[in-house]
């Protein structure tokens, strides 16, 4: 079962519960009956199926008489019970400011490691760490030339040596050199490998040994469910694994499986790899993820952090009224574009993770958005408030500024305008969004105020 058919199924078994007026304990257990099987389907360890639906049951004893929400209370409850048994009770480790803090990953083979190992460096450089990577993977040839292309991408110094057949020396050789020069974050990405595979393990066990890491980052592919219990048991026995990265968590990839790699490594997760690009790379909230994993939405904390909620000064009561303005939809496509992929953000508004697949790729939906984004910038400020309209001339301007045809120009104006209408419908009423403004005004501004409109809608 795919993510996103979890949460639809855990919605279907509590839908039971807004129709039935005679509610009792055989109501509930049928409706946690549906709920267990859902989350078994979806790779979640049989035993915390089974203490989540235990754990109900005595939350709903404990709460009787007085909920108002049984539904309510369900669906808390299983957010609840998720959300523990993905926290492994360990704190991550923490890098130290001016000292080698080597990082070694390892996984299965087509984890996502050697991705990861540059995301993971990308973004510690962007915070300002001296940051450096080394290919410790001699088993597959190609790995080399990947890890390079990626830190040369992203600038960040690489130690590599496609002569050489011992991983562990290259890694010395490596962590040697970066040393010196006082590299803080000195990440090493090593073979993937099963445990089956005695000597590829045996090696692995060297090079934790040559080093003692400070670091050990399991990677596991977030499309490996339960299946993958044992390997990641095998991993931590083998070297002290100290947090896990899930990768793959774009696509239709089950979502379980991350508890079992919590539970088969006691270690916690720390971020969670979520398409090719070297940005995909998100900070791991178990309760956000839990409620997208349920489909209940989880994009107002993502949201929140990559969009200045100061700079969004328009309110839902003026998209209610048309006002929404180029301008509105400029700022949405840069904050789209910084929370790096459309799917994501398509992904995290319950109810329509699915109306976008198989219609346009990813990549051309942001190549559409940077390019009118780039119309956009050609504009003019009275263009982009709606102050003026758009006549022939200006949109030869434009063209000529933009170096954008015309027909793209016109193309960009229609969208706008359904985009607009759209907007207007799916927002209730304006009473509604007067109501919500009081209660919090600054959540309620521009992208922010439109997907919590999204999420009461859907
Ligand atoms: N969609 C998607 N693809 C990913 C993600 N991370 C990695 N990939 C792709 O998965 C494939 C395998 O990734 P690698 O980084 O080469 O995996 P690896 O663990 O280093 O592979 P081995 O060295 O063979 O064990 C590549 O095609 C990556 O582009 C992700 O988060 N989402």
């Amino acid at each position: 079962m795919v993510l996103n058919d979890l949460g639809k199924k855990i919605s279907g078994a509590l839908l039971k519960l807004s129709k039935d007026y005679s509610f009792d304990e055989s109501l509930l257990n049928q409706v946690l009956k549906e709920i267990s099987l859902a989350l078994l389907q979806s790779d979640v360890n049989v035993k915390y199926v089974k203490q989540l639906s235990d754990n109900i049951l005595e939350k709903f004893k404990m709460e009787e008489g007085s909920a108002t929400n049984i539904k309510k209370l369900i669906q808390q409850c299983v957010v609840q019970e998720l959300t523990m048994m993905l926290d492994s009770k360990k704190q991550p480790f923490s890098l130290k400011r001016g000292k080698p803090n080597i990082i070694m990953f390892v996984g299965l083979q087509g984890a996502g490691k050697t991705t990861i190992c540059a995301k993971y460096a990308n973004q510690w450089k962007k915070k300002g760490w001296r940051t450096s990577l080394i290919c410790a993977d001699t088993f597959r040839a190609g790995s080399f030339n990947q890890l390079y292309q990626l830190a040369m991408k992203i600038r960040i110094p690489f130690y590599g040596n496609i002569t050489e057949t011992d991983p562990v020396a290259i890694a010395k050789e490596g962590v040697k050199i970066f040393q010196k020069q006082n590299y803080e974050v000195i990440i090493i990405d090593t073979s993937g490998r099963h445990m089956q595979e005695s000597e590829l393990f045996d090696e692995m066990k060297q090079i934790y040994s040559a080093f003692c890491p400070s670091e050990c980052i399991f990677v596991m592919d977030g499309s490996n469910g339960q299946a993958c219990f044992n390997q990641a048991q095998a991993f931590k026995k083998a070297v002290d694994v100290g947090s896990v990265i899930i990768t793959k968590l774009d696509g239709h990839s089950k979502g379980g499986g991350a508890l079992s790699a919590v539970a088969a490594t006691e270690s916690p997760i720390i971020f969670l790899g979520t398409g090719e690009h070297i940005d995909d790379l998100e900070t791991f909230k178990a309760e956000s993820f839990v409620r997208r994993l349920l489909g209940l939405g989880g994009m107002i904390e993502t949201v929140s952090e990559v969009v200045d909620l100061e700079s969004q000064k328009q309110s839902l009561k003026l998209i209610a009224k048309g006002q929404f303005t180029l301008r509105d939809l400029q700022q949405n496509y840069k904050s789209i574009l910084k929370m790096g992929s459309l799917n994501q953000f398509i992904s995290m508004i319950p109810g329509i993770q699915n109306i976008n697949q198989g219609q346009i790729s990813q990549k051309e939906q942001i190549n559409k958005i940077k390019q009118s984004l780039i119309i956009m910038d050609s504009m003019s400020n009275d263009e982009l408030n709606g102050i003026t309209q758009i006549t022939q001339k200006q949109l030869f301007r434009i063209s000529k500024g933009s170096g954008q045809p015309i027909e793209s120009i016109n193309q960009l104006i229609q969208e706008h305008r359904n985009f607009a209408r759209t907007l207007k419908k799916l927002i209730p009423s304006i009473k509604d969004c007067d109501s919500k403004t009081k209660k919090n005004p600054k959540k309620n501004d521009g992208i922010y105020g439109l997907l919590q409109a999204f999420s009461g809608k859907f």
